[in-house]
């Protein structure tokens, strides 16, 4: 069994307090030393990418009391009851399975006499089995012609996992020759958002993916009948234009307006269901089910390295401790994650869910209050866009952000110059390179204006370039990483109290029931 203790309660954490090892890395950074430290910091993950972690503020100390507090804090074990299919959502008495949807890593669970690797295994290929006959026209709209687009109609975990792994392996896919259809997502509540994707696609070839865990979601049903009354009004059936994701229990599992509907269930995290059907119907629609399974299998294989006990051989453990170090005794707010990779430009915006919805909370899994920081803020934008826009900031500004950088070797697309004698890729990389050693090292400078603290510590995921695999490796690291990072703070990083108040207040504005500020604000916004 294993204990569930409060981050504050563990020896290892009072170890961490009363080191005194302040790293300055523009002393351990600079010349030969700063040489070996990048060579002697990094640690291999899965698909041959590499998590490197020579500019964070961490020595050899510091890494082997981290590696006591792992030990203390039981994550091993957690992560073993996990995947076997204890009851980790407390809030919600649920199981916790996305990593069942990739693999087998544990025991066989079963639930009402249902394996539910068996269950998973089963969607799969049902959507692989639709893909394929979508593809072939054997599935057709009314008029026996091939669907060329498809448009997912979800929000939150719905929407921003499956966009962002759809935006990273497009360019990918239309260089290998696995680009079958141009895929559009539909998610905010707002009719601009329906109305501008409506109006860019030709309806009559389009299929939508109406997604939605509960089938309860405002949203989302609200622009299933927006884009219901679309289709209607072209003179079609939307019927033969739809399919659901859902699970078994929701209120959609009940429709028959659909072409069929594929299933998930309640032990799939809506920020964790890329890797079920919520991902797997669109991305096997727009890239064929092969490449859907070997960005299952990236993921798959960075979760088994997510079993080691030893730090230095479990990247995103080490990357989950160094971060509550950050956190809890370096005292930082805020992370930014920042990928030079344009394909990457909507990873931060799915981490910003994955992470703050998990483990942004005040009380421990079993209610009470916690008496120190939890997850930190979330941003990022794509390398070297952030550069030209609030990197100032993060060189000069008063507050230290953390940063978490992700590189590739070469470009997905292969398109290419040698422009005043460097590539657009050795550009890119270049400004990565140079700036983990800016944040780090900074610049003297007599005019304060001018000078640079440096101080500012970093980590790289490097690999050789974006393809399912990678790309499935590095979404796999990141959800283990906040896994372990919620086991160290003992809070539940899987259930998400914290969006209910704002639905129901909307819901009593909607209702003509609202009173007070809530009133004269509806007033204000002409409601
Ligand atoms: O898939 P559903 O049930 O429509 O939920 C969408 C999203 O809403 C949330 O519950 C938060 O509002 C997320 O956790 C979830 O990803």
């Amino acid at each position: 069994m294993v204990a569930w203790r409060n981050l504050d309660q563990l020896d290892a954490f009072h170890a961490l307090q009363a080191l005194e090892d302040q790293v300055v890395l523009k002393e351990v950074m600079l010349g030969d030393s700063g040489k070996e430290r990048v060579e002697k910091y990094q640690v291999p993950m899965a698909e041959g990418l590499v998590y490197n972690f020579a500019a964070k503020k961490v020595n050899d100390r510091v890494l082997a009391t981290l590696s006591d507090l792992a030990k203390e804090a039981q994550l091993t074990e957690k992560f073993q009851e996990l995947y076997n299919g204890e009851i980790i959502n407390t809030g919600e008495h649920r199981r916790v399975l996305h990593h069942l949807v990739r693999g087998q890593l544990g025991e066989d669970v079963c639930v009402d006499g249902v394996n539910k690797r068996a269950f998973y295994v089963e969607q799969q290929n049902k959507i692989a089995d639709f893909a394929k006959k979508v593809h072939a026209g054997e599935i057709t709209n009314e008029a026996g012609e091939k669907f060329t687009t498809v448009v997912q109609i979800g929000i939150g975990g719905s929407d921003l996992g499956p966009r962002a792994i759809y935006i990273g392996l497009e360019n990918w896919a239309k260089k290998t020759g696995n680009f079958k259809m141009e895929a559009k997502f539909i998610s905010n509540v707002d009719p601009d958002d329906a109305a501008v994707v409506l109006n860019s696609i030709d309806i009559a070839h389009a299929l939508f993916i109406l997604v939605s865990k509960s089938g309860t979601t405002l949203e989302t049903l609200t622009n299933e009948t927006f884009v219901k009354n679309a289709i209607k009004k072209e003179g079609l059936d939307p019927a033969r234009h739809m399919v659901a994701v859902t699970s078994e229990t929701s209120p959609l599992a009940k429709g028959t307006d659909y072409i069929t509907a594929f299933f998930m269930d309640d032990y799939i995290g809506g920020r964790y269901s890329v890797s079920s059907s919520v991902g797997g119907a669109i991305l096997s629609l727009a890239f064929g089910p092969e490449v859907f399974a070997d960005f299952l299998a990236g993921m798959a294989a960075a979760d088994d390295t997510a079993k080691n006990e030893d730090i230095f051989q479990n990247p995103a453990m080490l990357d989950a401790l160094i971060g509550v170090y950050e956190r809890n005794i370096l005292d930082c707010e805020v992370t930014a994650v920042l990928p030079y990779s344009q394909a990457m430009s909507r990873f931060p915006a799915h981490l910003q869910q994955a992470d703050m919805e998990s483990n942004g909370k005040s009380v421990n899994r079993f209610g009470e209050p916690v008496h120190y920081k939890t997850g930190p803020v979330i941003f990022g934008e794509p390398g070297t866009n952030g550069q030209h826009s609030f990197y100032q900031l993060l060189h000069q500004g008063t507050t230290i952000v953390p940063l978490q950088f992700i590189g590739f070797r070469e470009n997905q697309a292969g398109m290419d110059d040698v422009i005043e004698g460097s590539t657009s890729q050795q550009k890119l990389k270049a400004n990565v390179a140079a700036q983990i050693v800016a944040f780090a090292c900074g610049k003297e400078d007599q005019d304060l204006n001018k000078k640079f603290e440096g101080e500012r510590p970093s980590s790289i995921i490097v690999g050789d370039q974006l393809t399912p695999k990678t790309l499935g490796a590095i979404l796999a690291h990141f959800e283990n990483k906040i896994m372990f990072q919620g086991f160290l703070w003992n809070v539940n990083s899987f259930d998400q109290e914290g969006v209910q108040l704002g639905k129901v207040l909307a819901k009593n504005v909607l209702a003509g029931k609202s009173e007070g500020a809530l009133a004269a604000y509806s007033k204000l916004l002409g409601i």
